[in-house]
């Protein structure tokens, strides 16, 4: 992928430059070779420079060690396609923290429990900063969200409001029909399409945008309506979440970035003016509405949503907890985006697995028997009891973490973790995937075995304390929407299973390979076909 790139880049500047070396004259043949190799000399004492200043460890501990690279691109051209894995195998080369040169910048992995332990938990507040690509600054306002905030009051403020406002147990609570509401959609949606193939990931991922639009601003604007919009929303996000993790050149390269040569900015530029758009029509009509309008709108709900509580807030200049439109629009586009793709992606990843191993289809469906019983259906109030439900879906966040290398971090002055130096700066890679798959700590790592989170295996949570388990992340940068996570990925799942029976169409054989992205998804999509499993179907009516 890097090496067409790079070798197209050569095509250009070959073409671009040909006049340069093609000479007319000998003294201007001598000029223009004594300028070139001045020019490549003062490149390579600039690399060299570089590399030796952020290659300076603290008293005794020395950098990392790590692959060499070439000089200027670094490891860039050697790059492959599913990092998360290439990783995993570098790791077997060096050891569990090493490092690498990616262009300008210098990475670190860390794929072990005891490193990540000391980076989200003994040394967190360091490593609490970002370093977010163009293509996310393009798409948060320049940084205006959670996720790509920089350590410090800004993000502190911004998660608090989210947290507290949409995150909390009782905004949970108060919004629980309307995600009650939508499960029963989907679980219609699918009942009309039996015997025929559905694909997961479709019907999962516009479940979650749905139940996180409502959310947001759902109690005066019907979304749902405009059928055009939300399949026009998923191809958007969809490449959006692609976008985040294209290598980007102006990313290894900053003198780069004004020329945006892959033109990863652009794009992401053209999906952003769309969501921008569209969130702007959403403000406008709320702002349309009279008081009495809104509160009628509420009551019916029972619940305000989170766009009027941040409107509130833009109201408040005098308080000092104002909040900008810019800043009100970059927190809405963080939790569509970040909550939609990620959760529908396990879901898939979950009825994958299942699929692939019938004995562990038939436990699930006796236990949704046993404890929802066969003429109810599932209520977010079954889920403590599912115990095998919940040991499965950990095991599916074990084995296919959303976010295999988790959100890169940056230390914020140089420190020493795992007995090496990381210069101040460099960008931090949590290799999640390798630490779920660590033969020291996981007992035959590769296989499929829900049983392992039964029992004592129960005690380990989503919450990040096991550090051999963090498919949310740990310390103060985990997902900030791990609750309505944990209970939307379940209930779906569990509804999904409990009315239906499912199987592949005829000849189609089960492929779980991944692709890696900011979000690791399945290489191919899973369509699968449900049976009519219970006739309590009414009841979703
Ligand atoms: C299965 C679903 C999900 C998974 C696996 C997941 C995973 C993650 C991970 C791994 C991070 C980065 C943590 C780190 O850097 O250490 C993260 C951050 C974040 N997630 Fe999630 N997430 C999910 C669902 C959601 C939902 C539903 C929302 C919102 C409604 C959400 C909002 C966020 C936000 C705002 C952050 C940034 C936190 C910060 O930087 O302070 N996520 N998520």
């Amino acid at each position: 992928m890097l090496s067409d790139l790079f070798d197209r880049l050569l095509c250009a500047v070959c073409n671009q430059w040909a006049w340069w070396w093609e000479a007319s004259s000998t003294k201007d043949e001598l000029a223009r070779a004594v300028l070139t190799v001045s020019i490549l000399i003062v490149a390579i004492f600039w690399y060299r420079w570089a590399f030796v200043r952020s290659s300076k460890g603290i008293g005794s501990h020395p950098v990392p060690p790590g692959p060499r690279g070439l000089p200027i691109v670094g490891y860039l051209p050697f790059l492959s396609a599913n990092l998360h894995e290439q990783f995993t195998e570098l790791a077997h080369q060096y050891g569990p923290i090493y490092k690498l040169w990616l262009g300008q910048k210098l990475y670190v992995v860390l794929n072990s429990p005891s490193l990540a332990k000391e980076v989200v938990r003994d040394q967190d507040k360091v490593f609490s900063n970002r370093d977010p690509p163009v293509s996310a600054l393009v798409a948060s306002y320049g940084g205006l969200d959670i996720v790509w905030a920089p350590h410090g009051s800004y993000w502190r403020a911004m998660r608090k409001v989210f947290v507290r406002d949409m995150m909390s147990n009782s905004s949970l609570e108060a919004t629980y029909n309307l995600r009650k509401d939508e499960i029963s959609k989907a679980i219609r949606e699918v009942h009309s399409k039996i015997g025929t193939p559905v694909n997961i990931a479709e019907i999962t991922f516009l479940t979650e945008m749905d139940v996180v639009m409502n959310m947001l601003w759902g109690s005066t604007v019907d979304i749902q309506v405009d059928h055009g919009v939300r399949t026009e929303f998923r191809e958007v996000i969809s490449k959006m979440v692609e976008l985040l993790a294209t290598p980007n050149l102006s990313d290894f390269f900053p003198v780069l970035k004004t020329f945006d040569i892959q033109g990863v900015a652009r794009e992401m530029e053209r999906l952003h003016v769309w969501v921008d758009r569209i969130l702007d029509s959403i403000i406008d009509a709320r702002m349309k509405m009279s008081t009495v309008e809104i509160a009628e709108a509420f009551n019916k709900k029972g619940k305000k949503d989170f766009l009027q509580i941040l409107l509130e807030l833009k109201g408040q200049e005098e308080t000092g907890a104002t909040m900008t439109l810019e800043q009100i629009k970059a927190l809405l586009t963080d939790i569509v985006v970040g909550g939609t793709d990620t959760s529908a992606t396990m879901v898939e990843w979950a009825m994958a697995e299942i699929m692939h191993n019938p004995e562990v289809m038939k436990k699930v469906q006796e236990e949704l028997s046993d404890v929802v019983g066969t003429n109810n259906i599932v209520e977010e109030s079954h889920v403590p009891k599912l115990h095998y439900l919940n040991a499965l879906l950990k095991e599916t966040f074990r084995l296919h973490p959303a976010l295999p290398l988790l959100v890169p971090k940056r230390p914020d002055q140089s420190c020493i973790v795992g007995g090496y130096t990381i210069p101040k700066d460099t960008r931090v890679f949590l290799n999640v995937w390798a630490i779920h798959k660590d033969p020291e700590v996981w007992d035959s790592p590769s296989e499929f075995k829900p049983e392992r989170f039964l029992g004592e295996g129960s005690k380990c949570d989503y919450n990040g304390n096991n550090f051999h388990y963090l498919p949310f992340g740990s310390g103060r940068r985990i997902c900030a929407g791990l609750p309505l996570a944990e209970k939307m990925v379940i209930h779906l799942l569990a509804s999904l299973l409990h009315s239906f029976n499912w199987h592949l169409p005829e000849g189609e054989k089960l492929d779980l390979s991944e692709t890696f992205g900011i979000v690791m998804k399945k290489k191919i999509p899973l369509v699968a076909i449900p049976t009519q499993r219970l006739s309590s179907l009414k009841l979703y009516a």
